[in-house]
């Protein structure tokens, strides 16, 4: 049977993009839709504009705390102008590097429109003024995730923000309500904190970021709490409301007892579901449940020739990972190389100041498991460079096995963590040991040579007695043994 087109990837986001590039580079002619703008989440609602945001706040911080240094600073601050910035990043980021033009050079198709299945090889694609069908030898589904609306009362009937409404912002609110404690709520919240509004958040978890590690989380917490960012956890939002005069009401059960909190706006930050009802899979017979399509380890639908990638099949949402699966989806489709989606070495940042970063499993994963491993810390004191910085608020923490030095997983709080993980990953998924990474030089004075110094607490932990007096006994050195009681003793 001849398709008109070899690959026709639906939705142009961090998957998308990925898989059409991928299909042009291997040869396969080439279609991408896309309803909107190319970029997606991450460039317009995502990553860019709320890294930026972030970013414009870690300024106003840094004015704020420049003072204690004898600089006289001017403290004004414009928040439409700091927005507009935001959005003109976003403009940037998507002529840089999302722009159809780009995508048309290299080859790929690239249409718009609405997307939905006609069978299984044949796509519709609504434009408003146009209606066209095409069919594909191999389809990817990359139509991405929105916010969720958590069943509370009340919130169905009143206007709140979400990511995709809050970096359209013209005007800043004075107290802002935030319902997630998770990634989005934290940068969020610490954003808006430092640019001057007060910013309460609720989650019904007794932590914030349940997925990182607690003891780090932990420390993340009390900084957020020090700069003025108020927590409701463990609640229970009974009831949110919007009065004439605009003021949000949130009524909470927290412990036993009911509070009421009142503020300006309020920003729904409450997790993603996938955005796959409006492409009638059905028609195609394609498998989905509620949370995402559903796909194998190696992108596959139920379909031989479907595959999806990113947040619509509800696995990871991640940008990181959108573009990963999409390498899989498109590898395996194309070239028929049975490649998996890698779950050992996941990467995940959340890039508050000071940033929260894991690699592979966690304490409570390994934990879970009964597995056997030490944990090797080395606290951001002892950076040099972190002493310099100011940033010495940070732990680094590595799961390994004690003697082979094998890493399970990493956990970092503390400056540049978003970075500093990636060495980690490449170490674990390609057998470097801890004992390498201590052996291998590391640039001073970096945050990288805190990887390495908490690499070197490998040779600690492995350090005995009897090793001392051997050595002792060969050399015939007379010092004293030194103290080994403590573990986690820095050298
Ligand atoms: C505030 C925020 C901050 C984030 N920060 C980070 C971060 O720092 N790091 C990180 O790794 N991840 C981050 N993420 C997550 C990241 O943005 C997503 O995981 C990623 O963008 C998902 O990419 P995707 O390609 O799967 O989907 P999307 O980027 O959502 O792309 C899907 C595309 O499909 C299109 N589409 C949908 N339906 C159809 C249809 N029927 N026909 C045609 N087109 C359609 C949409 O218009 C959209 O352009 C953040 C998310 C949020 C909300
Ligand atoms: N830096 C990053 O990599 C980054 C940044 C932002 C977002 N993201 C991605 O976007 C995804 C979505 O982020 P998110 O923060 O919206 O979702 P999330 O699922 O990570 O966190 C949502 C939080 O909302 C809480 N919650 C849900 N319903 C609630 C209710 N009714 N009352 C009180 N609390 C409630 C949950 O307990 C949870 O802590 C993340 O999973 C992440 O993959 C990544």
């Amino acid at each position: 049977m001849k398709y008109d087109y070899d690959l026709l990837v639906i939705g142009g986001g961090a998957a998308g993009l990925t898989s059409a590039g991928m299909g042009v580079n291997f040869g396969a002619k080439t279609l991408l839709i896309e309803a909107n703008k190319l970029g997606g989440d991450c460039t317009w609602t995502g990553c860019v504009p709320s890294k930026t945001l972030l970013h414009a706040a870690g300024l106003a911080q840094k004015v704020k705390e420049a003072e204690t240094f004898g600089h006289k600073t001017a403290k004004q601050m414009d928040f439409s102008s700091i927005l507009n910035h935001v959005r003109a990043k976003r403009e940037e980021v998507y002529r840089e590097a999302d722009d159809p033009h780009i995508f048309r050079n290299m080859g790929v198709d690239v249409t718009f429109g609405k997307a939905r299945f006609v069978d299984p090889h044949t796509i519709s694609i609504d434009s408003g003024e146009k209606h066209q069908q095409v069919s594909s030898r191999y389809i990817i589904i990359a139509t991405g995730s929105k916010a969720v609306a958590p069943p509370v009362p009340g919130l169905e009937d009143m206007p709140y923000l979400t990511n995709e409404t809050i970096f359209e912002l013209e005007e800043q609110p004075r107290r802002l309500g935030i319902i997630g404690a998770g990634p989005v709520g934290m940068e969020m919240a610490q954003a808006f904190q430092r640019l001057g509004t007060h910013v309460t958040v609720f989650d019904m978890q007794p932590r914030i970021l349940i997925n990182d590690d607690e003891e780090l989380a932990g420390m993340l917490h009390s900084r957020l709490v020090k700069e003025g960012i108020a927590f409701r956890l463990s609640a229970s939002i009974t009831r949110v409301s919007k009065s004439d005069s605009g003021e949000v009401q949130l009524t909470a059960e927290v412990g036993r007892e009911e509070q009421v909190w009142t503020g300006d706006a309020l920003l729904v930050a409450a997790g993603r579901v996938a955005n796959h009802n409006s492409l009638a899979l059905d028609k195609a017979g394609i498998e989905y449940t509620q949370k995402g399509i559903t796909v194998n380890d190696r992108c596959r639908t139920n379909h031989n020739h479907i595959y999806a990638a990113g947040d619509v099949t509800g696995r990871y949402q991640l940008s990181h990972m959108s573009e990963h699966m999409a390498k899989i989806a498109t590898t395996n489709a194309l070239l028929k190389m049975p490649l998996k989606i890698d779950t050992k070495h996941l990467t995940w940042s959340t890039y508050t100041d000071p940033e929260l970063a894991h690699v592979g499993a966690t304490e409570k994963q390994l934990k879970d498991k009964g597995a056997t491993y030490e944990v090797y810390r080395f606290p951001y004191e002892k950076i040099d460079r972190a002493r310099t910085d100011e940033a010495t608020d940070g732990l680094i923490k590595i799961f390994a096995k004690k003697w082979t030095g094998k890493i399970l997983g990493a956990a970092i709080y503390g400056r540049q963590a978003g970075d500093l993980i990636s060495e980690y990953a490449l170490a674990m998924r390609n057998g470097v040991t801890l004992r390498n990474i201590a052996d291998t030089i590391h640039p001073y004075p970096s945050y990288g040579l805190g990887v390495r110094r908490a690499a070197d607490q490998w040779y600690v932990k492995n350090q005995s007695e009897w090793q001392i007096k051997l050595i002792k006994w060969l050399f015939g050195y007379r010092g004293s043994i030194p103290d080994l009681s403590n573990k986690d003793r820095i050298l």
